[in-house]
């Protein structure tokens, strides 16, 4: 087993993030107003992908435990035949973790903090560690794929990954 590295904490921007996905949050520039001015629409935030047989795009609720700290990221995950989209229900801070492909493989990962009004969007076959909620257990709306096939591949480091501690930098 390799020596363990310590992961920087980045904050979650849209540029940041856009290699992976898009980030779920009201951006000006999609903005419409609906209902006759009631409403602001934020259009087309994120596209759902969802590929293969029997494919549809499926709602849910998942419920996160809290992540401990220091954490230890041993995986990865991808989702072959759709995109995935995590968005906090409860407003609090979540953690966002995502590697680019190499040769079939995730990366070093990238560790994104996200605030409780900021969601995300797996583009489809992207490299993520599963949902990491933090402090409490927290609720979010999940959108991503159903239907027939294995739409799960996961990959095991030989090498650990540490987060230590909540705190951005760089
Ligand atoms: N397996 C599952 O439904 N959850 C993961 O895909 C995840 O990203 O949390
Ligand atoms: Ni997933």
């Amino acid at each position: 087993m390799n020596a363990a590295a310590v992961l920087t904490v980045r904050p979650l921007t849209r540029e940041a993030f856009s290699p992976f996905g898009t980030v779920i949050e009201p951006d000006p520039s999609t903005m419409r107003l609906i209902n006759g001015g009631n409403t602001e629409r934020y259009h087309a935030l994120a596209e759902a992908e969802a590929a293969g047989d029997d494919a549809r795009v499926i709602v849910n609720i998942f419920r996160g435990s809290p992540r401990a700290f220091p954490y230890t990221v041993t995986m990865m995950e991808r989702h072959p035949f759709g995109s995935q989209s995590f968005s906090p229900i409860d407003d609090r801070p979540w953690l966002v973790v995502v590697a680019e492909d190499e040769g079939g493989r995730p990366g070093v990962p990238w560790v994104f903090l996200a605030s409780g009004r900021q969601g995300v969007n797996y583009r489809r076959n992207v490299w993520h560690h599963p949902l990491m909620t933090v402090g409490e257990t927290s609720d979010f709306l999940v959108v991503d794929r159903s239907g027939e096939g294995n739409n799960l591949e996961e990959f095991f480091y030989d090498q650990p990954f540490i987060i230590e501690k909540l705190e951005t930098s760089a």
